[in-house]
């Protein structure tokens, strides 16, 4: 590395929408067309770590994603490098101005499945912002490199946050806010059940286009829906109201989905274990009297599980008897719950057909932080 080049290396969450953002209202610019409301995810099992690089012996920009080669040229890559770019220039730091003329090599690696509905590149392009913010020593806000990130993926704005964040359409410039901490409410864990590993046929950015295009239910969504939906679920956490969060993320979940269908060709993201986990949480959930347990579904097969702790073994031990064929210590990945015995739940919501095997493995974590630095001097 010539003397003169800069490194820098930062981790960032993924972010799970309990109020979902399907739909622009300007492709460019990444505007959505409703509000939307997020929950990041700790970084203890999940993240994307970014190592930026920067010197004046680079001729061209380089990524290389999961140890793949790409081009560098990419649009929303681009977009992002050049808002950065014009940032670092107006720095009163002239070691910074020259740092903005150089190029800079990418080395990005998710440590979970890329486009299989797992927000991927939300992590990804937080990850991408907050490492050259840092390596370009920019004392930008948080908020304005959320505007960044938008550049790269619409849903990459709210993993900037840590806790409970939303994203407004029509504010200025667009961009997401916390409306908590993550140590607000402690109690809150989440299960990521992984289906499937493999690439989504038709990515968000396609599919929420084709919606936008040709769904009537995504125009109902917009007009008549979000807007009480958001204020609602904003005090559910306030208010740390398990119940009503759970039905609301729920609800929102299966209006997306309808969109999907709805939309024309339709999108088919869901499977039929994702089916079968919705009923079985429908079916803990009266078999508890209560609403304990809510599913929500992005963009693939991939079930993402809220719960509370109190309530964690319990349903994992009835999970894991319906979908588990490994150890549990290998089913249950990140903060591996203890099991009960689960013969008497079992026994009445035991499915019509066999699904030992449908659930690959299961990651289990708490809300987390936003990125960070993990430079040694970071
Ligand atoms: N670590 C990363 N660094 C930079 N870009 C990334 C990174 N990870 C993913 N991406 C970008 O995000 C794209 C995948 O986004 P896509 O929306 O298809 O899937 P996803 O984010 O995993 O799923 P979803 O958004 O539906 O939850 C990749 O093709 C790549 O362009
Ligand atoms: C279903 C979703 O996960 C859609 C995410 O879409 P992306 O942010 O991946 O789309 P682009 O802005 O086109 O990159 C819901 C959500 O995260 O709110």
């Amino acid at each position: 590395m010539d003397c003169k080049s800069r490194s820098s290396t930062c981790i960032a969450p993924i972010n799970i929408a309990v109020i979902k953002y399907w739909g622009k209202s300007d492709e460019e610019q990444i505007i959505p067309l409703n509000d939307s409301i997020s929950i990041t995810l700790d970084t203890d099992y999940m993240f994307t770590k970014t190592t930026a690089t920067i010197g004046p012996e680079f001729t061209q920009d380089s990524i290389v994603l999961n140890n793949e080669q790409g081009s560098g040229d990419g649009v929303r890559f681009q977009n992002c490098l050049s808002e950065i770019r014009k940032l670092a220039a107006s720095s009163k730091h002239s070691s910074t101005v020259e740092k903005s003329t150089w190029k800079v090599a990418i080395v990005s690696e998710n440590n979970f499945p890329t486009k299989a509905g797992l927000a991927s590149s939300a992590s990804g392009y937080a990850c991408l912002v907050f490492t050259l913010a840092q390596l370009y020593e920019l004392e930008s806000h948080q908020s304005e490199l959320s505007a960044l990130a938008r550049r790269g993926s619409g849903s990459a704005c709210r993993s900037l946050f840590g806790g409970f964040v939303r994203w407004f359409h029509d504010s200025q410039p667009c961009i997401a806010r916390p409306i908590a901490e993550a140590e607000h409410w402690p109690e809150l864990r989440c299960l990521v059940a992984v289906v499937s590993n493999t690439s989504k046929s038709v990515g968000s950015t396609e599919g929420m286009r084709r919606s936008a295009e040709t769904s009537k239910l995504l125009e109902h969504r917009v007009k008549h829906v979000v807007r009480d939906r958001i204020e609602d679920m904003k005090m559910a956490i306030l208010e740390k109201n398990f119940v009503k969060f759970a039905e609301i993320t729920m609800r929102d979940s299966n209006q997306f989905h309808a969109i999907c269908l709805d939309t024309y060709p339709p999108l088919f993201y869901m499977n039929s274990t994702s089916q079968a986990i919705i009923q079985l949480v429908h079916r803990y959930n009266q078999i508890r009297r209560s609403i304990k347990v809510a599913y929500t579904f992005d963009a693939g097969p991939n079930a993402v599980l809220f719960l509370e702790q109190a309530e964690i073994s319990r349903f994992a031990s009835v999970f894991y008897s319906v979908f588990g064929s490994t150890p549990h210590d290998q089913f249950f990945r990140g903060k591996v719950p203890d099991l009960l015995d689960p013969t008497e739940d079992v026994a009445s919501l035991v499915p019509e057909k066999a699904l030992k095997g449908q659930v690959q493995y299961t990651i289990v974590c708490n809300v987390g932080q936003g990125p960070k630095n993990i430079d040694p001097t970071g």
